[in-house]
């Protein structure tokens, strides 16, 4: 992608699985792409083979994506700058950058994660500790499994920013003949969407890894889309987020598939495994196990009811038998249906 026939500067931090994909999407996408990481290892793979076997196994990287140790120039003059750390990382990993980051940069988090500590979402975490403008912030958030866009699979997405600049350039640094990125404004809504949904696969994780079946998943999944969507509105989300790409769209793709690390983590916990067991047999970054309680943690300041985000928070780090989630919430009183 090019402006004025240049191609868009780009930086990711974070290479991870998602960072070092989302790299090659960029570079797909025309632009020229630095990855940082922290691991001196996996950069120097990056970099010198155009690989990232830890993360990425049997994937060539395009041409277009390099990779560097020095974070502070990876960021000093690009035109996109994508954040892909674990999310009760990135403070960390951004603060002690807002003095090097290009003045021209929009920063789109690709988090999907809640602040533990400040409730936060990502993009307030981004705007506060780089101190720039939540105009120049965005979010990206879908049915975006790492290995699947890795392989150049088809898929859509969504950008997010209160500003329609910022999401249209992040929407053309990332466009290409597989990936497909959609703009919407409703920043709250696209990452409230990302950041439970993880904690949904979490449960319907537990329910197979218990050996339930369809019903039970399409159960947890639709009333789970519900409260994502109770807690959406009370912080002045749009209704039409919900069912969208990043809401029901990725509720499908993380609760279905093997490759998610929530839905992955949830069946080892419903199997009988101790969390900590469950956390190093999955690998990854699994956010659903630490956002489950900032979600709630929000939801309970607003007042607003999340039973399955409850429950997991119970069967995660309260002690809960997975055996009792099911009958916890099928206990609840009797109700019309709908948000
Ligand atoms: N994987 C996916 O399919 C998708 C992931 N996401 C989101 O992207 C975010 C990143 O996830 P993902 O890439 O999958 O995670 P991975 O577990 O694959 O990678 C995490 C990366 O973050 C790095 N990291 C961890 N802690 C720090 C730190 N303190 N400072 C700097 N770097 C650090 C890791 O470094 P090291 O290798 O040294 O441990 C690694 O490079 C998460 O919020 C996730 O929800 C969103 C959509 C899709
Ligand atoms: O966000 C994802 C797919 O959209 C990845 O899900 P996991 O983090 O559970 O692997």
């Amino acid at each position: 992608m090019t402006t004025q026939g240049v191609p868009l500067r780009a930086a990711v931090l974070g290479s991870g699985s998602w960072g070092t994909t989302f790299a090659a999407v960029m570079a797909d996408a025309g632009c020229d792409v630095t990855v940082w990481g922290r691991d001196a290892a996996t950069v120097d793979e990056i970099a010198r083979d155009g690989r990232n076997t830890r993360y990425l196994p049997g994937i060539d990287l395009p041409a277009g994506v390099t990779a560097t140790h020095d974070v502070r120039a990876a960021v000093a003059d690009v035109d996109v700058v994508a954040v892909a750390v674990p999310s009760q990382r990135a403070r960390d990993v951004l603060a002690p950058l807002a003095d090097a980051l290009s003045p021209r940069a929009a920063v789109v988090s690709l988090m999907k994660g809640v602040e533990l500590g400040t409730d936060q979402r990502m993009s307030e975490v981004v705007a506060q500790s780089l101190g720039i403008a939540p105009a120049r912030v965005a979010v990206l958030s879908g049915p975006n499994l790492a290995r699947e866009i890795a392989l150049r699979q088809p898929t859509a997405t969504v950008v997010a920013s209160t500003d329609d600049a910022t999401a249209r350039l992040v929407a053309r640094a990332c466009a290409s003949s597989y990936f497909r990125p959609y703009t919407n404004p409703d920043v709250v809504g696209v990452e409230l969407c990302g950041a439970v949904k993880n904690v949904i696969a979490l449960a319907v994780g537990i329910s197979q890894g218990r050996g339930m079946g369809f019903n039970t998943m399409a159960t947890v999944i639709t009333r789970g889309l519900v409260e994502i969507t109770r807690l959406g509105l009370a912080l002045g989300a749009d209704a039409e987020t919900f069912p969208g790409l990043a809401g029901m769209g990725d509720l499908m793709a993380t609760c279905a598939s093997p490759d998610s690390r929530n839905h992955t983590l949830g069946v080892h916990l419903g199997r009988g495994m101790t969390l900590d067991a469950a956390v190093v047999a999955t690998g990854g970054t699994a956010e659903g196990v630490k956002s489950c309680r900032s979600v709630l943690e929000l939801a309970t300041s607003l007042g607003v009811e999340m039973p399955i985000t409850s429950a997991v928070v119970r069967v995660l780090h309260e002690g809960l038998p997975v055996d009792d989630l099911a009958g916890l919430l099928l206990a609840r009183p009797h109700r019309a249906e709908g948000v």
